[in-house]
């Protein structure tokens, strides 16, 4: 056993990691004793040992291919040792050497695939005993294993349990059967029982699977593992591990035979798989790598995907019988195995490192690798690196030249500039200089436009160049500060306003500018200058000093049409008063002579003014109306000298606000007003006739009605009625409290009681169904009111219902109460000290007191207490607000 052939050599000198094809053989088996009792021809002869002909002149086989050339073909007469020794020992035996290896035997049933694989397994297995007996300085390790295929299902042939075995897969040994059994070798005898268990499992399915013996697939595995002091050196712990894979293929023949007849499906299937696949697997390795092989679609091709095509070293021998009844198998045996003779493997030695050598190898490995790091970045970055550094810093360094030598320049021509500008100054009006300076200026701007620094050359230029810009004057007043300079900023401007139109708007321009900061600084210097500009100079500066809102008040109310209006108003009162009252004028003043008269028309055309808008278009007269008069500020004592005129223009006013004749027609105010004021002038004549022809002693009517013993008793007849007749008009509270406390039974008195009682009679007379409608009108109003109030209540819920109508309520008590008993006491003319307690509670139910009245003189100006007049017309916005603030005290007619 183990032949003459030196296999140490063979195994130890075996590739490592090169491709290599896949070892074919052809074994042409001899008639049998049954075939040749049927007198089969044998068509197939070996030529060579290379080379098997089909001798056959059959002529319709005469298209088959007459020879197919192999690895090794063996004949009749080759033996199975034969077989082994050029066929397969060299690929079984890699596996001492730690290389996968495996030993196909494909072929049609009874073509002797069992009798060959046979022969070579115990040929190799032989072989390697013989091998370790030589190398006793090396330590071998012999594991055996055996499993069988059938239909697809792996059973242990080593095992009592037909349980099938399941596959798989580990990410360092491939594909791995679960279970498996992997008995360790101890010697020759041990294989040999071994395989006798072998035997006699697989005739055990034989047996019971009725001559299905072919129809499985046996895979004997031998694992061996051992030192590999060969490849490590002496001190390395590392181990070779390899398996070599015996494998005796189920007839080939069944699947073809299975596919094309079509029985025995579910049987021919499974087998047809493995081997349909292995086909497969073999014809797309033989085709090279491209694509995908399909090892996963069978247990066969998964368990030994490793040789096919992979780290193994794999032989196949195909088995043929030469009888003519099987030339079909025969021949696709040939053909398979000229697609497995094309198949190439990459074989390597699988070493098994110790822990202490892996981290050895590894540290030489890393070693390496930090050397040939060092040796890279000495070899090229450094030269590399440097010489791009030095052109960068040479660039930097030609740039930076450039950049002083054209900052040099401008420092040279901006030194330049200052000293010529230094020159230029004192001469002020100097044209020609400028002017020569402009065009240096331009030339510069356009030499220098090539310059990178051309902005900030030319900003440069601007600012110690360009006088004509207003950005000059205001930039070089704060720097020069002094008066030569402003003067000689000043002078410039003549020759700046000759050079054309553009130049004029910078003349214009550096006036205003000018102007603006002289204005707070120094402007006696400018307004000296500029002599046609003074006068605007005080305009602006008056229109500066006054609030902006007054001057947008003032040109609101100015339009055209207005002031129009308002002037065509103020001639009509005029001319009303100058026709209506001469001799009111007379009596009321203190001289009355006609100076006095005409003194009094100039100053009533202000308060018939006054009145006209109060009453016609304004409710309330407006603070602002008497202060557009000629002068802002009207003082008390003009007031007073026209005391008569103004008292009856407000009292007028103050009933007109009082009666709200706002709410009537603009026409019909005005009718109302004009009855109201010839009636009221036709009556104070007759006053006065009267009293001139009762009392032809007396000095005066006030003087005589004061004396008189029944003044008292007709002061207070005549404030009762007046009081009813309040009532009876609706007055305003505001209006009666004023006219209640100010008339106190003085002789003067009498004839304003008397006016007072003649409109009011007048007002009853003319407005008394109007104002019983208004009055009807308006408790209609505020039932309804009353009515919404009432439902707005019913909307909330009860609780916030109640709580809001206790705080209304309260409110409403506190106020009504204060009302109803004003009302009462203002109506029991019985009881005058219940009018008077009436009046001071409206008076303080107004926010009004005695001292905030206004005097009693100067009650025509107003009923309302007015602040003091305004001094200055800014003020006229404030006086307003206060005015509004006094009107919205009035008391509605509700009240
Ligand atoms: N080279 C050979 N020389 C002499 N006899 C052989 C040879 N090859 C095979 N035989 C004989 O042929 C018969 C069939 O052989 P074998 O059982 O090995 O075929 P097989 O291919 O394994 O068939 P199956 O696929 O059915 O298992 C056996 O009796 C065997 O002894």
């Amino acid at each position: 056993m183990g032949g003459s052939q030196d296999f140490d050599t063979v195994s130890l000198n075996s590739q490592n990691g090169q491709k290599e094809k896949i070892l074919v053989s052809v074994r042409l088996r001899p008639l049998s004793d049954k075939e040749k009792s049927r007198s089969e021809i044998s068509d197939w002869e070996c030529i060579n040992n290379n080379t098997v002909i089909f001798k056959s002149t059959i002529p319709e086989r005469a298209m088959f291919p007459a020879a197919y050339t192999f690895d090794r073909v063996f004949g009749y007469d080759n033996t199975t040792e034969q077989v082994y020794e050029e066929g397969a020992k060299e690929v079984a035996l890699a596996v001492i050497s730690g290389i996968n290896s495996s030993i196909f035997a494909y072929g049609q049933t009874s073509s002797g695939k069992t009798y060959t694989m046979s022969g070579i397994t115990e040929y190799a297995v032989s072989d390697i005993y013989d091998y370790i007996e030589k190398h006793r300085e090396r330590e071998f390790v012999l594991k055996f294993s055996a499993m069988e295929i059938y239909n697809e299902a792996v059973r242990d042939l080593l095992s009592a349990d037909s349980t099938p075995l399941r596959l798989l897969d580990d990410p360092e040994r491939g594909t791995v059967v679960e279970r498996l059994t992997e008995e360790t070798l101890h010697d020759w005898n041990h294989f040999q029982d071994l395989l006798a268990i072998c035997e006699a499992q697989r005739h055990i399915g034989e047996t019971s699977m009725n001559e299905m013996s072919s129809r499985s697939h046996q895979i004997l595995r031998l694992t061996i593992e051992s030192s590999a002091r060969e490849y490590s050196g002496p001190d390395s712990s590392s181990s070779l591990a390899a398996s070599v894979n015996f494998v005796d293929l189920a007839g080939s023949e069944r699947a073809s035979q299975t596919l094309s007849a079509g029985t025995r499906l579910k049987e021919g299937c499974h087998i047809n798989r493995s081997l349909l696949t292995l086909g497969t697997v073999i014809r797309k390795l033989s085709k090279g790598r491209s694509g995908h092989v399909p090892y996963r679609d069978s247990k066969l091709t998964r368990i030994l995907q490793n040789s096919l095509g992979g780290n193994a070293r794999t032989a196949i021998i195909c088995t043929m019988s030469p009888a003519r009844c099987h030339v079909e198998q025969s021949r696709n045996t040939l053909l398979f195995a000229n697609c497995a003779k094309e198949v190439a493997t990459n074989a390597q030695v699988n070493v098994v490192m110790s822990d202490k050598a892996l981290v050895k190898q590894l540290q030489k490995e890393l070693a390496r690798m930090e050397n040939e790091l060092r040796s890279f970045g000495s070899s090229t970055l450094a030269p590399h690196d440097s010489n791009d550094l030095l052109r960068e810093k040479e660039l930097q360094i030609e740039k930076m030249d450039r950049e002083i030598k054209e900052l040099t320049r401008q420092r040279d021509l901006a030194q330049s500039r200052i000293h010529d500008l230094l020159q230029s100054s004192p001469r002020g009006s100097d044209s020609g200089a400028l002017e020569k300076e402009n065009h240096e200026r331009h030339y510069e701007r356009v030499n220098s436009s090539n310059s990178n620094l051309d902005f900030a050359e030319n900003d440069e230029d601007s600012f110690m160049l360009d006088r004509a810009s207003p950005r000059l004057s205001i930039s070089m007043s704060p720097k020069i500060g002094g008066p030569d300079q402003l003067e000689a900023a000043a002078s410039d401007k003549a020759p700046l306003t000759k050079a054309g139109p553009d130049h004029d708007d910078g003349a214009e321009d550096i006036c205003k500018e000018v102007r603006c900061i002289e204005i707070g600084e120094s402007r006696p210097c400018i307004i000296d200058r500029e002599g046609q500009a003074d006068g605007k100079l005080q305009e602006n500066e008056e229109q500066i000093n006054y609030p902006e809102d007054e001057i947008v008040e003032y040109s609101s109310d100015a339009t055209y049409d207005s002031l129009q209006k308002k002037i065509q108003d103020m001639q009509r009162t005029i001319n009303c008063l100058a026709n209506s009252y001469p001799v009111d004028r007379s009596s009321s003043s203190s001289d009355g002579d006609t100076a006095s008269i005409t003194s009094s028309k100039d100053t009533r055309s202000r308060s018939c003014r006054t009145m006209a808008v109060g009453v016609s278009a304004h409710p309330t007269p407006e603070w602002s109306d008497i202060g557009l008069s000629e002068n802002p500020e009207p003082s008390i004592a003009n007031s007073s000298c026209d005391f008569d005129n103004i008292q009856r223009k407000d009292y007028l006013i103050s009933m007109g606000t009082s009666l709200d004749f706002g709410e009537l027609e603009g026409t019909d105010n005005e009718k109302v007003v004009a009855e109201i004021e010839s009636k009221e002038d036709a009556e104070v004549a007759r006053l006065k006739q009267v009293d001139v022809q009762e009392s032809t002693q007396k000095d005066d009517v006030g003087v005589i009605k004061a004396n008189s013993p029944g003044w008292e008793m007709e002061f207070r007849a005549k404030k009762g009625r007046i009081i009813e007749l309040w009532q009876a008009c609706n007055v305003p509270l505001q209006h009666r409290t004023y006219f209640f406390l100010l008339f106190r039974g003085e002789p003067s008195d009498s004839i304003y009681m008397e006016v007072e009682l003649r409109r009011l009679s007048f007002l009853m007379g003319n407005n008394e169904s109007r104002g019983l409608e208004l009055a009807s009108s308006l408790k209609a109003l505020n039932q309804e009111r009353e009515m919404l109030g009432k439902r707005v209540l019913k909307k909330f819920r009860k609780k916030e219902r109640e709580s809001l109508y206790r705080a209304w309520s309260i409110r409403l008590d506190s106020k009504q109460r204060s009302q109803q008993l004003a009302r009462k006491l203002w109506t029991d003319t019985s009881n005058m000290d219940h009018v008077e307690e009436s009046a001071r509670l409206v008076a303080q139910l107004l926010g009004l007191s005695e001292s905030g009245l206004v005097p009693r003189e100067m009650f025509g100006l107003s009923f309302s207490p007015l602040p003091p007049l305004p001094k200055r017309s800014f003020s006229w916005k404030s006086s307003i607000s206060s005015r509004s603030r006094a009107r919205d005290f009035t008391v509605p007619t509700a009240f």
